[in-house]
């Protein structure tokens, strides 16, 4: 069991060693149930992605990684090129889930190039079993030592006694443990700054609602739920001291794509000239991109149409359910990673940090 400088209290997905499967904590339960599901099958994986029982860009990551690996090791095949089929498959379906978050593409090339690699040289099946199950933890192992990193760098931003307005969840719930922006925050608390949350509610999937508080009520930070809408007035209002918040995708030229409405605070921060920052992993960034390359994930307008599963309108009433939005490089202070963080101009800047050691 790697050790960490912080207590790991919460994880969305971890791996099983017993039976080498994948778990995960069902976010579309929570807070008011707390349900464990472990699986070794793609399939089911995928349907948790697709479903957001696992969700928030590194987890997605790390969960595609672990379900191909735990895969692998079912595979009964003892022919390599039936086996490189199946596995290979199974990537696939896990490719093919969700198009927005750069994490879950970045996780699985790493897989797909393993498997290749171990193939072409012509190892055993068990070897390349394992050598996909140690790629799969170093990924997992790694995105949580990312977000520590990353935690300890965004701290040193943090004044003390501030209030910090955060959007979704970027937190343990997000990732294979502690958090991105939700990260920052616990370092700053643990290293005893006296900070307060303002949690958006993020319709329509209640992420901020439902996950953002639970996280930060178990961790005893104060935090304060404040409706979608309201965002924009407590910033004019000056009850925020700087914003924090995840990120799906970063472009080349730091387009940061983000939970829908996102776009909104960067432009109410910007107005009242507080910071607003984006934490996100390395694996977050993706150099290959401009904003022209960017899917935007539209899902089920009934997650519009309803809350929790309830009606709120007409049943047949047209609806637009866009996942993210894209802000724009000039409203982001900095984005912050666990090499460090980086200033504008990013298009120079981000390229640099990803060389960082
Ligand atoms: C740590 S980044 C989490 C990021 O992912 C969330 O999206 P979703 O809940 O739809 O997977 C949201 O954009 C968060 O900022």
């Amino acid at each position: 069991m790697s050790s960490y400088p912080y207590p790991i209290k919460i994880r969305a997905v971890w791996w099983r060693e017993e039976d080498k499967s994948i778990c995960w904590i069902n976010t579309k339960e929570l807070p008011f149930k707390e349900e464990i599901i472990c699986s070794s099958d793609p399939g089911r994986v995928a349907k948790a992605i697709i479903e957001m029982e696992i969700r928030g860009a590194p987890a997605i990551g790390v969960a595609a990684a672990l379900a191909v690996a735990s895969y692998a090791n079912k595979v009964k095949t003892r022919d390599i090129d039936s086996f490189y089929r199946e596995v290979d498959s199974a990537i696939n379906i896990l490719w093919n889930t969700r198009p927005t978050a750069h994490n879950l593409f970045w996780a699985l090339r790493r897989m797909r190039k393993k498997l290749h690699e171990a193939v072409e040289k012509g190892v055993s099946i068990d070897e390349v079993v394992q050598i996909l199950e140690n790629e799969a933890k170093h990924i997992m192992d790694e995105d949580i030592r990312a977000n520590i990193g990353l935690g300890e760098y965004g701290a040193e931003l943090v004044p003390d006694n501030s209030t910090i307005l955060t959007h979704c969840n970027a937190g343990a719930l997000a990732t294979a443990a502690f958090g991105t922006a939700e990260g920052i925050m616990r370092v700053a608390w643990y290293k005893g700054k006296k900070i307060k949350v303002i949690a958006t509610e993020t319709r329509p999937v209640l992420q901020g609602a439902r996950l953002t508080v639970w996280e930060l009520v178990k961790e005893g930070i104060p935090v304060t739920l404040i409706t979608d809408n309201m965002a924009g007035y407590v910033i004019r209002k000056g009850l925020v001291d700087l914003v924090i918040v995840g990120a799906d995708r970063i472009t080349s030229e730091g387009y940061v794509v983000n939970k829908i409405g996102t776009y909104m605070i960067a432009l109410a921060a910007k107005r009242k000239g507080i910071p607003f920052y984006v934490a996100a992993p390395t694996s977050t960034i993706d150099l290959e991109s401009t904003i022209n390359d960017i899917v935007i994930e539209e899902r089920n307008p009934d997650e519009v149409r309803k809350v929790l599963g309830k009606p709120i309108t007409l049943p047949d009433v047209p609806a637009l359910n866009y996942a993210f939005d894209i802000t724009d490089p000039d409203l982001v202070t900095a984005i912050i990673t666990e090499k460090g963080v980086v200033k504008p101009p990013y298009r120079e800047n981000l390229p640099k940090i990803l060389k960082n050691n």
